[in-house]
Order: C-alpha cells, then structure tokens, then sequence
C-alpha cells in the first residue's frame, strides 16, 4: 500500500510535465449519432468508392479528378463551392469521376493554422469538439448533393469519426514516410492517395503503398473512443500522388515513367494521380492551368498511367492571410491555406480534361 502510494507521487512527478490540460473528446459513436449517415449518402459514398477502385484498376477510363480548397475554412464558402461543383461535374460524368477535396487537417512545414477540425473558430480556442461536429455535418452535406468528398488524414484519431462519409482518402507529403500513417491506410475503407516527399522522393511513397496494402496490428480507438488494438488486412486500392518536390516539378513524362517503373519493380500496380498544385506549380495556382494543359495534351494522346488529375480550387483566386481572431475580416470564398484557381479557371480545366478523355 505504502509502496503503491509512493509510486502514484512518483508517476505524477514524473508525467505530463509540457501536458498543460487535458479535456473530455467527445466519442465517434456519439457523433455519428448526431450526424448519422442517410441512404442517399451511402449510396454516394460506396459508389464513388467503387468507381474509383475501377478506374485505378483500369476497368473504368474515365480520369479522376480530385478538386477544391486547399482548406476548408468557412464551411459555407465550402458548400457553396460543392454546389458548383455538384452541377458542374454531373454534365461530365461520363468522362470525369469528380471528388471535391473537402480537407480538414493541414500538416505544417512549421507552424500555422491545422485546420478547421483543431482550430474551427480561427481564433487559437482549438473547439476540436465543435471542429468534429462542424466536419461531419459538413462531410454529409456535400455528399448529400451526389459530390463524393476526398480528405487528407492526418491525426491517426479522426477517421473513427469522419471516415464512413469519405469517399476517398490522402497521406500528405510530410507523412508518406510514417509507420503510423501507413498502417492507418491499412484499415481505411476507402481507397487512398498517398503523396512523394516534399523533398521530391517518389521511392518513399512507392513503399508506403506496399507497406498499406499488407495488414497489421496497431493501437487506435474503437467506435467508443476507447483504446483499442486494430487488426487489419491491408488496403489494396492505394496509389502514388505525384506532387512534385524541392527539385522541382516531377508531372513530365520521364518523371511519370520512373513512378510507375518503381511501382512495377515493387510489385504494385502502375498508376499515378498527378498533384497540378504544391511543388507542381510552385505553389502558384496559375501554374496550376499550366500543368492541367500539359497534362491534358498528354493524357489525349493515350500516355499510360496517368489515372487522375489534383487540383486546388476554391471561390476566388489566390489566397489571404488569416490572423488568428479575426476571421471576420477574411475575403469570402479564398483561401487561408495554399493559392488556389477561382471557380471560372476550374470549370474551364474541368472542360478540357473532360474533351481529351473523350477524345482518347
Ligand atoms: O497543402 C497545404 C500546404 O502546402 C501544407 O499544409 C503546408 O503548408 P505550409 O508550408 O504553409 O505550412
Ligand atoms: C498538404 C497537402 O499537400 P502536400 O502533402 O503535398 O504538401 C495537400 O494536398 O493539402
């Protein structure tokens, strides 16, 4: 007893020395209550997965084209997007297979605002709670208009709540590498773009691919939000996203052929989804219809591989600065995160991808 008690003193000495509170998170199984998903949304979901299972397994030669904000910020301005988007991509179905980019947590190169789920009031309050309420519904919503949704997962945590309304997933650049993230997309139900290094290293996604598409045992949270040890069986729908690097662009046809040569020398299946945005267009959005054109002309002309298009689009063009607090000052429909293409350029590169699929 004595013992015990001396150990509990020693313990609480010893931890949570840099911990400076720690704070209920609500549960999945609650928000899934409160946000529960409706046929109409299932049935959004488990097509738009299954199509683009097809169309990376070539059985659909239709291009997939994963489009919208950098971040969402303002969910309005995101479900204003999705509405055009909505419209847009149903008169080019038959060659398209649009997924809006709907994403919630950004990685940081140092430090910055990670997105609407840590931080939804833009103010440094960090209502995560009201950030995952603000998510879910969001999520619902888009997918409720026919608009299958893409989000990037970051926090090993957060697909417990959001996964089921996810049509298709990404691992970013700045977590390609990570055990964590691989076995993460090991369990995900949906298939999943994992990215090249943003020092431009195509091998480590090239591995993270194999690593997720085998099953593995790891520590997560159950549907209760308690600890739990996950066994799975591996996510064979996951592919490489080209998105260039600090060496430059890598959407060439020499940089796609060396991708899909590694994929073929590990054993993986050789398609690619190219990033236009991030170190493709040096983060300039204009850039960014400078490498949809390219691609486009390539895509036409029958080069192999190249399975789905990436863009960054929001409302307006460019970006603004946030400062922490005053979100009313922010220009509607721009980004806060990367620049980002206005809705007129997309729909316009929409068009065009749209005319060389038909076409090829
Ligand atoms: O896509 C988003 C950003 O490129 C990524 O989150 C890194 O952003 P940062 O370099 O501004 O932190
Ligand atoms: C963070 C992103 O990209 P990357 O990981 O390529 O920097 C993104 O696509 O939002």
């Amino acid at each position: 007893m004595h013992a015990a008690s001396a150990l509990d003193s020693d313990s609480q000495r010893l931890d949570n020395q840099r911990t400076t509170s720690i704070s209920p998170l609500l549960s999945p199984a609650l928000l899934r209550q409160e946000h529960p998903i409706d046929a109409a949304v299932a049935k959004t979901v488990a097509q738009g997965r299954a199509d683009t299972v097809d169309i990376l397994d070539g059985r659909d030669d239709r291009l997939i084209v994963v489009v919208g904000p950098c971040s969402v910020h303002d969910p309005v301005a995101a479900l204003d997007y999705a509405r055009r988007l909505a419209e847009h991509a149903e008169g080019l179905r038959e060659r398209l297979h649009v997924v809006m980019r709907v994403y919630f947590e950004k990685p940081r190169t140092t430090l910055g605002w990670k997105g609407l789920i840590n931080d939804p009031d833009l103010d440094g309050g960090f209502a995560v709670n009201k950030g995952l309420r603000i998510a879910r519904r969001l999520l619902l919503d888009i997918s409720a208009l026919g608009l299958p949704v893409g989000c990037e997962f970051l926090d090993p945590i957060t697909p417990q709540f959001i996964a089921d309304t996810v049509t298709w997933g990404s691992i970013g650049a700045r977590t390609a590498a990570s055990q964590v993230h691989r076995q993460l997309c090991s369990a995900l139900s949906m298939p999943v773009g994992i990215k090249n290094s943003t020092e431009g290293d195509v091998q480590v996604a090239v591995d993270a691919t194999k690593a997720a598409a085998a099953g593995h045992v790891f520590a997560g949270i159950n549907a209760d939000g308690l600890a739990a040890l996950l066994t799975t069986s591996g996510n064979p729908d996951c592919h490489v996203i080209l998105r260039g690097g600090a060496g430059g662009p890598n959407h060439d046809p020499a940089s796609v052929a060396d991708a899909l040569e590694r994929l073929r020398a590990a054993g993986m299946p050789e398609r690619v989804i190219v990033d236009a945005s991030h170190g493709n267009s040096g983060k300039d959005h204009r850039r960014q219809a400078v490498v949809v054109e390219e691609l486009a002309d390539r895509i036409g002309a029958g080069e192999p591989g190249i399975v789905g298009v990436m863009l960054e689009s929001f409302l307006a063009a460019g970006r603004q600065d946030l400062t922490l607090g005053r979100a009313a000052d922010l220009e509607y429909g721009r980004s806060i995160t990367d620049a980002c293409l206005d809705w007129p350029s997309t729909a316009r590169l929409l068009d065009r991808l749209a005319d060389v699929v038909g076409r090829r």
